[in-house]
């Protein structure tokens, strides 16, 4: 059943399953799917257009995008959709919140729980970056707003990242800054994209960039107005859709391979690892001032 939503823009179907095996294979140029896994408190948005082939997916996790269990189970669930769906050929990454793209890892998913807990929220981090870092298709983050730590990793396993012109939005991995350390996975991830200098003084200090000095160190690929990141964003992800597909994929594949390899091959470690550092008394100390000085700067 569809519903027009505005001029051209048709709501296909609230649920996802049944969008995405059947309501987009023969859209018409004007019509865009509008999906949700769970309509009333989706934590995303997708909307694909099949006659680009581009889909848009929009984190609205309020307040800030902050990347919980549940968040990250549904992204993940909505990326593997629409890598199977044969009328995507991209995703444009970007929020749906204001000023924010992602606050990174949710702290209280890290913060006074059990063991099992920690280890569960690991695998889901693991995952979103397996799935995104080996995805097949194009990537196109479209950084509108903060994007620290976590949320600086998800931009970071895009194709490309176009982030808003706005000195107050800032970007990297700030672990450091809270006590805690990027694993690495986050490390190699930054080490690809920036070179390793770069990534060392960048891990070490947990440096936040502004969007003009994150493109003088190829953190961000570019610095469009904040109204176009958006339009920019579909004209990249054109150019990238006019290079033959096969070609495109394998060589994607052929420089992130081996850092995606290498976790697979030790993510039982890799969980145990994080589940015992982040249990220390020490961590669980430094996260929980780092909570009050998120809570005292609002006051
Ligand atoms: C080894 C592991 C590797 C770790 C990787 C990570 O990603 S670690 C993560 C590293 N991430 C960071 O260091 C980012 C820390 N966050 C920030 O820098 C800022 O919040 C901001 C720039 C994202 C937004 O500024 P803004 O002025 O627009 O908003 P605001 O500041 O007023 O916050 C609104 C509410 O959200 C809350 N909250 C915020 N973030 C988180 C979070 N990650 N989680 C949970 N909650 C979070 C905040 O406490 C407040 O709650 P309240 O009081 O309403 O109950």
């Amino acid at each position: 059943m569809a519903a027009v939503l505005r001029r051209g823009v048709k709501l296909i179907s609230s649920g996802s399953s049944q969008l995405l095996s059947g309501g987009c294979k023969h859209g018409r140029t004007s019509t865009l799917c509008i999906s949700s896994s769970r309509p009333s408190s989706s934590k995303i948005n997708v909307e694909l257009d099949s006659s680009t082939g581009i889909a848009v997916m929009r984190f609205q996790n309020p307040l800030v995008n902050s990347l919980n269990l549940d968040f990250l189970t549904e992204i993940c669930i909505s990326l593997e959709k629409l890598e199977l769906d044969k009328s995507c050929r991209g995703v444009i990454l970007t929020s749906a919140q204001p000023k924010i793209f992602s606050a990174g890892l949710d702290i209280l998913e890290m913060y006074g729980k059990n063991p099992e807990h920690y280890a569960a929220f690991w695998k889901s981090v693991q995952e979103i970056w397996l799935k995104l870092y080996g995805y097949s298709k194009i990537t196109i983050a479209a950084i509108n707003g903060s994007s620290p730590a976590g949320g600086c990793l998800i931009a970071l396993t895009a194709d490309y990242r176009i982030m808003a012109d706005n000195p107050r939005y800032t970007i990297g991995l700030n672990e450091t800054q809270l006590g805690i350390v990027a694993p690495f996975w986050f490390k190699d991830t930054m080490l690809n994209t920036v070179g390793h200098r770069t990534a060392e003084l960048s891990l070490q200090f947990g440096l936040m960039y502004t969007p003009s000095d994150a493109l003088k160190i190829n953190l961000v690929d570019l610095v469009v107005p904040e109204e176009q990141v958006l339009s920019t964003a579909t004209e990249t992800m054109t150019k990238f859709l006019a290079i033959p597909g096969h070609a495109r994929e394998i060589s994607k594949s052929m420089m992130r391979k081996p850092v995606v390899d290498r976790l697979l091959s030790c993510r039982d470690a890799d969980i145990k690892n994080f589940v015992s550092f982040i249990s220390k008394d020490s961590i669980q100390k430094s996260l929980g001032q780092y909570l009050s000085m998120l809570k005292q700067k609002k006051s």
